[in-house]
């Protein structure tokens, strides 16, 4: 007689711990592909991350580049409003660095409520910097369809989750409010920008007065894209008429006198005029050069656009900008597409030495 007891088949086992491992592995990386379809923005995530999502969620950035938009135009509209009034409240927030007003209207207030509402209300768990100050006693609860518009679906066919906690969003409510105040309207913009893990994925820049928007997504795509030509040996340099500070001294003794400058108003309008956009109040120029003290919201939008078409966005020093923590940046800014970026670096006199 056999012996009581279960027999083994050696082949049952193998079956069966075989199977198990299947199953295992499906699981462990369905759950890390559907929670962190990261494209590119890091490497592959670490175990603790897991943590993170868990508990402040996934935001997907093809939605909130869809509210992004959608913020910027219904700032825009408050911002245009206020301005075709002509009733503008304007005030002095205090003195910038260099002794200029640093100047708020209600064009600022009203756009700022409207658009960091639309963006806290879609997503309550994503960190948002904004330029003015926002009154809770004062709220306003808009609330997004949820519809994705057409020429972002056509561009970016597939969600793009990321964590809620790697996220930073910044909004400039009214760009360019010196030149606001001025009338010269021309170079007002709305802006809206993401950070994942402090680098910018996806911006958003409105011209209120001429109702045209350009978008972009890092590794997603674009409703703007570059000129198909740039002057790099005597480009046209694009800088600022109301903080210029030593810009036009700096530029002329990189380039040469043959260099034209062209000042402007809005951190905004200026990377426009490096892109191939089609509005008529849109000058164009080859670079964007600023010297003095500059806030992370004038400039993170610009940035994500130029990214995601292949340019650059840096300190004059080459640095990569990270869109977390201080709200502001103090090595100057170089914006280039389509040229040897760090060439143009190396090209530029280091300001701290040259005590510009
Ligand atoms: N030195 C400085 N200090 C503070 N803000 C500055 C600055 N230089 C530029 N900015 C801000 O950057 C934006 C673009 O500047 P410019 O038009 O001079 O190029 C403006 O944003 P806002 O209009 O949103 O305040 C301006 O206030
Ligand atoms: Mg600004």
């Amino acid at each position: 007689m056999a012996p009581m007891g279960i027999r083994l088949s050696p082949l049952g086992v193998a079956v069966f711990f075989l199977l198990g491992l299947g199953v295992l592995y499906h699981l462990y990386s369905g759950f890390l592909a559907g929670r962190f379809s990261l494209f590119g923005l890091g490497s592959e995530p670490a175990a603790g991350e897991a943590e993170v999502a868990a508990d402040g969620g996934t935001v997907d950035l093809r939605e909130m580049l869809a509210v992004a938009v959608l913020a910027a135009e219904r700032g825009g509209d408050e911002v245009r409003r206020v301005r075709e009034s002509n009733v503008l409240h304007e005030k002095s927030k205090g003195k910038t660095r260099e002794g200029a007003d640093d100047k708020m209207t209600s064009g600022d207030v009203l756009s700022n409520r409207k658009m960091f509402y639309l963006l806290k209300t879609a997503f309550p768990n994503v960190q948002i910097n904004t330029e003015e100050h926002v009154d809770a006693s004062d709220k306003e609860v808009i609330v997004w369809n949820r519809k994705i518009p057409e020429d972002i679906l056509k561009e970016i066919t597939a969600p793009k989750e990321v964590p809620a906690e790697s996220v930073t969003v910044w909004i400039d409510p009214l760009d360019a409010t010196q030149e606001y105040t001025e009338d010269l309207r021309q170079y007002v913009t709305t802006m809206v920008c993401v950070a994942v893990n402090g680098k910018p994925v996806l911006g958003v820049i409105h011209k209120p007065f001429s109702e045209y928007t350009a978008w972009a997504m890092v590794d997603g795509g674009s409703n703007v894209k570059a000129r198909s030509s740039y002057n790099e040996k005597t480009p046209k340099i694009i800088v600022s008429r109301s903080h210029a500070g030593m810009v036009k001294q700096v530029t002329l003794q990189t380039f040469g006198n043959q260099t034209s400058i062209i000042p402007a108003g809005g951190a905004g309008y200026k990377v426009l005029a490096l892109l191939d956009v089609p509005d008529m109040t849109q000058e164009k120029a080859d670079l964007y050069i600023h010297v003095t003290y500059i806030k992370k919201w004038d400039i993170c939008a610009g940035n994500a656009i130029l990214k995601a078409l292949g340019g650059h966005m840096t300190t004059l020093n080459g640095e990569e900008i990270s869109y977390t923590g201080s709200d502001g940046i103090e090595g100057g800014l170089l914006a280039s597409i389509r040229m040897n970026h760090q060439a143009l670096v190396r090209k530029l006199p280091d300001l701290e030495k040259s005590g510009h």
